[in-house]
């Protein structure tokens, strides 16, 4: 598990190591050193400009320009605000600088190969504004290599958003763990290409840190992956359900159920309404159908318990043909993905969702856009983090949540979380997202947990993605799959 430490988190991990005996300013030193080796990577004589804050991130600074300095590289630093400001650490690191000091606005930009971003970190607190905006400004107008030291300045740690103004850095250096707001967006464009830097912080703090946010890789699902067995059976992976729409609108039902198959069930029925029966059965191969009349049909299909999950929302239909299903489906023990349609239908009465989905004993798992999003929870789409959206959703409706992006995030009800950095932009597509319902629901139906399946399916759904490559369209993506489990496992 590679877990991500929001910036209080991560100060813990420091209070921690500070109070076991290893002092702060070795933390800094070394974190400073890990600064200067990434920056080393341009050839001596390559001018460098620092430019440090008021901050620890300044401390950090001050030490690869030291560092550097002493490499033979021309280092030249600039300081927001007066030398008598810093404290601490980063005053320990500024006495042992024997070079000049500038002003932030006096440091030639324009004239430096590689520019070190060390004015804002884990500290930031407000928007930026002043002198600190126009130098951040006149850096990413420069044209040169900008390593920042922690967090690009203006992302904030926690949520990945700009506070006023922030870098765009070719590189950022991170210490001990990435932050969220290194793989959020926008945040996750700030930052360029990432390292993170063991600065001596022990593994240890973790247990009593307990984060529960963590990166989208397999390392967070891959245990609860099930597992085949030899002499296994079809019937031992499950019998998944996907909801078809109505004659004219097949086609979004027909790639989750494909999907759904290729990620892990071991059979799958679509279940149809008999106006769509005729060209369903022009379409499918090794997905079974079914006919279905309404909410009734649908509620008779689930009573059969070995029929152990259903997926519905894609092309679902219009509300008062959409929401019966989706409460006969939510009235039946089996396993519920809901998506699309099957969200929107609650638009104007979440909480009727909500009260069906609590004390069900079998999961849920909701996959909105941002627009599905906005509709269920209108009050916390304006929150600012993409984390804390996830999560309180996921706590308010009692299911899974997974919000679609860039950065898909996928959260439970207790909090734990994880956000996805592998997705391609080519994933946006028309019936990518039916599609990764599909792949949820075939996992789920196999007998993975809901947040752990929910994980496991963007991840597999974002490497389908890249191993594809531009011009993908959504039929190819459950076809790929196969590839993407043979690569996991060797
Ligand atoms: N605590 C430690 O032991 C370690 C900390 N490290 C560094 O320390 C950083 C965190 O240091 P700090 O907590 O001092 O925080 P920062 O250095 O990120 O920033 C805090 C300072 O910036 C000011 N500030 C915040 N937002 C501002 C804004 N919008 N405009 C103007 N001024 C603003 C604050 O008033 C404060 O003076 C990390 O990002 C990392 O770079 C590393 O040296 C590793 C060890
Ligand atoms: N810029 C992007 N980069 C990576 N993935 C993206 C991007 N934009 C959208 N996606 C992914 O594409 C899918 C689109 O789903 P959705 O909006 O439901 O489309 P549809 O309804 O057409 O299937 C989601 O999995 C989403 O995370
Ligand atoms: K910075």
């Amino acid at each position: 598990m590679i877990e991500l430490l929001t910036p209080a988190e991560m100060a813990e991990a420091d209070r921690l190591t500070i109070a076991a005996g290893t002092p702060g300013i070795e933390l800094m030193e070394t974190a400073g050193r890990a600064v200067a080796d990434v920056v080393a990577r341009s050839p001596l004589g390559t001018r460098i400009a620092i430019a440090c804050g008021p901050g620890n991130n300044g401390g950090d600074g001050f030490v690869a320009a030291r560092i550097l300095g002493g490499r033979g590289y021309r280092v030249q630093l600039g300081l927001l605000g007066g030398l008598d400001r810093l404290k601490g650490d980063a005053a320990l690191a500024a006495a042992a600088w024997r070079g000049e000091v500038v002003s932030l606005a006096e440091l030639d930009f324009h004239g430096s190969g590689v520019i070190v971003d060390a004015l804002f970190g884990a500290g930031l607190d407000r928007e930026i504004g002043g002198e600190a905006a126009r130098a951040i400004e006149t850096i990413n107008r420069s044209g040169a290599r900008i390593v920042a030291v922690d967090l690009p300045s203006g992302i904030q740690g926690e949520t990945g958003q700009v506070l006023g103004v922030a870098v765009r850095a070719t590189e950022t250096v991170t210490f001990f763990r990435a932050k969220p707001g290194h793989v959020l967006m926008p945040g996750r464009v700030h930052v360029g290409r990432l390292t993170v830097a063991d600065i001596g912080i022990r593994e240890t703090v973790l247990e009593r840190i307990a984060p529960k946010a963590a990166l989208n890789r397999p390392e967070a699902w891959l245990p609860s992956l099930p597992v085949l067995k030899v002499d296994g059976h079809k019937y031992d992976r499950g019998h998944a359900v996907v909801v078809s729409g109505g004659m004219t609108q097949t086609g979004a039902a027909r790639l989750a159920a494909h999907a759904a198959l290729r990620s892990g069930a071991g059979l799958v029925t679509l279940a149809s309404p008999p106006d769509a029966l005729a060209v369903n059965a022009a379409h499918l191969t090794a997905v079974m159908l079914k006919r279905m009349d309404g909410a009734d049909g649908l509620a008779a299909l689930l009573s059969d318990r070995r029929l152990n999950a259903v997926g519905l929302g894609p092309g679902l239909g219009a509300i008062e043909v959409a929401r019966p299903l989706v409460e006969a489906a939510l009235a039946s023990p089996a396993a519920v993905v809901l998506d699309a349609d099957g969200l929107s239908a609650f638009k104007a009465e979440p909480q009727q969702l909500f009260a069906r989905i609590a004390g069900r004993p079998a999961p849920v798992v909701m996959t909105p856009h941002d627009g599905e999003f906005a509709r269920l929870f209108p009050d916390l789409a304006a929150l600012p983090g993409k984390l804390d959206r996830a999560r309180q959703a996921a706590a308010r409706s009692g299911a899974v949540v997974l919000l679609k992006g860039a950065d898909t995030t996928v959260a439970d009800p207790s909090g734990r979380a994880m956000i996805a950095d592998n997705a391609p932009p080519y994933l946006a597509t028309a019936g990518s997202g039916d599609t990764l319902a599909g792949i949820i629901l075939g996992l789920v139906a196999e007998g993975m947990p809901a947040f752990e399946a929910a994980g496991a399916a963007v991840w597999l759904h974002g490497e389908a993605g890249a191993v594809l490559g531009r011009g993908l369209i959504a039929e190819d993506l459950a076809d790929a799959l196969p590839r993407v489990f043979t690569r996991l496992f060797v």
